[in-house]
């Protein structure tokens, strides 16, 4: 084990890979294979657009909790939709946070007899529109802006892995799949009850996916990083910034090169209010089997040999060999209502409902 590691979390400028990409990709390779974590600056999504979201995101929670129940997970297989204070479940702990998943609509293909992980695929639970004006097309457009962010950050990964742009896009990613995006509000400590601690989201790494977006829409702290030798670094809001950070998709895909890095979130401190966070989740596909990249010697010397983490590692034999049923699991495995509901022989099958597993994202 080592003792020491990042102390701080790197700012990297997406103008500079424009205008100085030997240098970009250096400072990416860097964050890549020995943080995991990075903020992007001069990514071209507008403060102004940002500060819109953030007041749809604070005007969804300030519904009364009738109207927020009427989008509850609990009504879709898919898992898209809100989910109430305390029914989230992370590292066997209950998570101290309100939020809504939400994605582009897309029509569900399952039927009885076809692969599950198609289940979780379909329309969004919108509120009514008369409620929220904006907020449906407010939350699409955001979608869209971070999926295309998400896809030009992945194309500088595969290059700063010494790959070709489109080389993990290509392989990966599925031009029309669905991925995930979420508003979150976690209250602060003075708003809990004190039995519920402070675990606004418990130690985990992102399942599943490449990349992860996250914007960090008021200035509040509780986002901690846990460098590789165990300590936990603070992730501080940082104005018209993404914090970025690795699945274990990607960790996965390009052979642990680059590393998924464990984190959670803290209810902020007494007096403050809520911190509202949105993150977009870039998937891997998840209708086959994936094999890992070819990745460059020089490349695959640099991968750390050690990390220390205090979140599980629940089912990721499976990911390996059916990320689709992984996705399935991890999700059962987060909301267990809606487990039980849609899914009871999975759940039973793979132990969830009762034996309360660990989880991520
Ligand atoms: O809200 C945050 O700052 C982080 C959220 C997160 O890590 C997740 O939902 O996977
Ligand atoms: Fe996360």
């Amino acid at each position: 084990m080592t003792t020491t590691d990042f102390t701080s979390i790197p700012v990297l400028d997406l103008a500079k890979a424009s205008s100085d990409k030997a240098a970009f990709l250096a400072e990416l390779q860097l964050a890549l294979i020995h943080i995991g974590f990075f903020y992007i600056k001069g990514h071209g999504i507008t403060p102004e657009f940002l500060d819109n979201l953030t007041k749809q995101t604070v005007g969804f929670f300030d519904l009364p909790l009738d109207d927020k129940l009427k989008t509850d997970k609990i009504h879709s297989p898919t898992f898209l939709g809100y989910s109430v204070q305390g029914n989230e479940i992370t590292n066997d702990r209950k998570d101290n946070r309100e939020q809504f998943d939400f994605a582009n609509d897309q029509l569900t293909t399952w039927t009885e007899g076809r692969h599950i992980h198609e289940r979780l695929t379909g329309p969004s639970l919108w509120p009514d529109e008369n409620l929220l004006p904006g907020f449906h097309q407010s939350l699409l457009s955001f979608y869209n802006q971070a999926q295309d962010l998400a896809e030009t950050l992945t194309r500088l990964v595969a290059e700063a892995l010494g790959l070709e742009p489109n080389a993990l896009l290509d392989q990966y990613v599925l031009p029309n799949m669905q991925h995930r995006a979420k508003l979150i509000k976690y209250p602060a400590i003075d708003q809990l009850d004190p039995r519920d601690g402070t675990q606004g989201v418990g130690p985990h790494r992102d399942t599943g996916s490449l990349l992860t977006l996250l914007y960090q829409a008021n200035d509040l702290p509780g986002l901690q990083v846990q460098n590789h030798a165990g300590a936990w670094i603070d992730a501080p809001a940082k104005p018209n910034t993404f914090v970025v950070n690795i699945g274990t998709g990607l960790e996965y895909l390009v052979q642990n090169v680059a590393i998924a890095t464990t984190h959670r979130v803290l209810n902020p401190p007494p007096g403050r209010g809520p911190r509202y966070s949105i993150p977009f989740f870039l998937r891997s596909r998840i209708d086959k089997k994936l094999t890992p990249i070819d990745i460059p010697q020089r490349i695959l010397d640099q991968r750390p040999r050690t990390v220390v983490t205090d979140s599980g590692h629940q089912f990721s034999q499976v990911y390996q060999n059916d990320p689709g049923l992984y996705a399935v699991l991890n999700r059962i495995s987060s909301h267990r209502d809606v487990g039980a509901r849609f899914y009871a022989q999975l759940a039973q099958e793979y132990g969830i409902i009762t034996s309360a597993p660990s989880t991520g994202y």
